[in-house]
């Protein structure tokens, strides 16, 4: 008798396939069981290696992993994981169904998403289409792992890990480079270097001043940012050129013209890190040449006060003569000297890692040795002065949000044409003390510091006047006297030549 079959996709067919599948997948685990106890544990390592390997070869599709090697450290550069996370995190988490929320002391933006465990997303490049994953394992006594792994077809790998990977580890660099907060460096004395294992201690770095804030010569600002915008664009230019990535400023003028905010206003408008170097406590050339050797690119290198930093002729100072008078004090000699700090600007160290900004600032320009702050060294020379009638007015404006004064702004600006007052000066009287100080409160305290001022610059110059009339009257005087004294002394010798004469 013919057997009839079920139809397809009819009830018992399917259980039967059931059946079929279940029995195939317990005999596997039957024999996996077997092949897991009766078999060495060499033997079954080397199965698995195999069952890899074979897997691989059939496989048209290639893996890259990228494992977070840095995780956890304090001192936790750009590396490349967090470039590709970076990448990911801004370009593809809108796509992405399972994101890890983060806050991130560094970044500008505290909340960060990044893809969740396992997560797949993919990209498209030159129309090739690449899979990312998001691995985390967490394993006992063992730190946590993270990785992300690249996945794309065998047939595209040139592309991807040439051109794609490239790609995305630049990209991720200027977003990671775009969201972090910056970073404030100071040197650590070098005895302290073995036990904290770190040449530079930092700080987030949060100066709110810009450009935008700094009261100065509208013109001279537009040069200086102009610069600036050349030097960042300006990879190719110095690589063909062939002269390092790197640019010096020297800022000169009186305290309180604004040098220290003008640093400030470039690291925010560069988005660079500052790197403060205290000359005095580096012991020798040796050192500080390490230093710069740890320091990033993408940053600015400060000497402030750098006149009563070294001793400028390029021989050695006496550690006890400088003003910082801290753990080495006792140190006789400090042994950074001229040529050392020539070599840290422009010797062939100076160029490792590129786009580096090199600012030295004094107070007294005409002390320092011309090869220091030769153009090349120190290309842009910026004179910091007095504050102008503009330079008020850009004080005005950040500190009252305005920009005239019918009755008190034209007082102001003749009294700011006729007397030297630093901004610090203007920004003091312009920052109200109490509640109760409003805008003409402060510029009348303003016009009374000029006034002042102007008092005390005349009385200074009728004193200087009177000084030197009575050094010209000294002067005169004395000459009266030596010219007695000489005709005294020619009667003597003309008489001694007379009797001379006569003899
Ligand atoms: N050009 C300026 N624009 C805006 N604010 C200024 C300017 N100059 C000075 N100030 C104000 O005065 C304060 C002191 O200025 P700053 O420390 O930058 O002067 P400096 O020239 O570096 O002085 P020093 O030579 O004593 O170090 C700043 O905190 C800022 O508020």
């Amino acid at each position: 008798m013919k057997k009839i079959r079920p139809p397809l996709g009819s009830k018992s067919n399917i259980l039967t396939q059931k059946k079929i599948l279940w029995s195939i997948m317990a005999s596997i685990k039957f024999l996996f069981c077997i092949f897991e106890k009766f078999f060495s544990h060499q033997l079954h390592r080397f199965v698995t290696k195999y069952m890899q390997k074979f897997i691989c070869f059939m496989s048209p599709y290639i893996h890259i992993t990228f494992p977070d090697l840095i995780s956890g450290r304090y001192l936790r550069r750009i590396g490349v994981y967090t470039c590709i996370q970076s990448y990911l995190s801004a370009k593809l988490s809108e796509r992405a169904k399972r994101l890890n929320a983060e806050v991130v002391e560094n970044s500008q933006t505290p909340l960060v998403l990044t893809m969740g465990d396992n997560e797949e997303i993919i990209d498209k490049f030159n129309g090739v289409k690449v899979w990312w994953v998001a691995n985390h394992t967490s394993q006992k006594d063992l730190d946590d792992k993270s990785s992300l792994t690249l996945t794309f077809h065998k047939r595209y790998r040139g592309l991807i890990t040439t051109s794609y990977i490239q790609y995305v580890l630049d990209e991720g660099k200027a977003i990671a480079m775009k969201n972090r907060k910056l970073k404030l460096y100071t040197n650590n004395p070098s005895d302290d270097w073995r036990i904290y294992k770190r040449k530079w201690s930092c700080i987030t770095f949060d100066h709110p001043a810009r450009f935008e804030t700094l009261a100065m010569d509208a013109k001279k600002k537009e040069e200086i940012i102009d610069d600036l915008v050349k030097f960042k664009a300006g990879k190719e230019y110095y690589a063909k050129v062939g002269k390092a990535w790197k640019r010096g400023y020297l800022l000169f003028g009186p305290p309180g013209t604004g040098k220290s905010t003008m640093i400030s206003a470039i690291a925010n408008f560069m988005n660079y890190d500052v790197y403060d170097l205290e000359l005095t406590t580096i012991k020798d050339n040796n050192e500080l040449k390490r230093l710069l050797i740890a320091t990033s690119s993408k940053s600015i290198i400060v000497i402030e006060d750098i006149d009563c930093s070294i001793e400028l002729t390029g021989t050695r100072k006496e550690k006890k003569d400088y003003v910082h008078k801290g753990k080495y004090s006792n140190i006789e000699e400090n042994k950074v000297t001229l040529s050392g700090l020539l070599n840290f600007i422009d010797g062939i160290w100076s160029a490792c890692g590129g786009e580096r900004i090199i600012i030295f600032t004094t107070n007294f320009v005409d002390k320092l040795d011309h090869a220091l702050i030769r153009r090349g060294r120190m290309d842009m020379h910026i004179e910091m002065s007095y504050c102008s009638y503009e330079a008020f007015k850009v004080l005005a404006k950040n500190y009252w949000d305005v920009e005239s004064h019918d009755g008190l702004f034209p007082i102001i600006e003749k009294l700011i044409g006729e007397t030297n007052i630093t901004p610090a000066d203007v920004a003091e009287n312009l920052m109200p003390k109490s509640i109760a100080e409003d805008l003409e409160t402060c510029l009348k305290n303003l016009i009374q510091s000029l006034e002042n001022a102007k008092k005390k610059a005349h009385e200074k110059a009728k004193e200087n006047a009177k000084d030197e009339d009575e050094e010209a009257q000294l002067k005169e005087e004395e000459e009266k006297v030596e010219a007695i004294e000489n005709s005294k002394e020619n009667v003597k010798k003309n008489g001694v030549i007379h009797e001379f004469g006569l003899v």
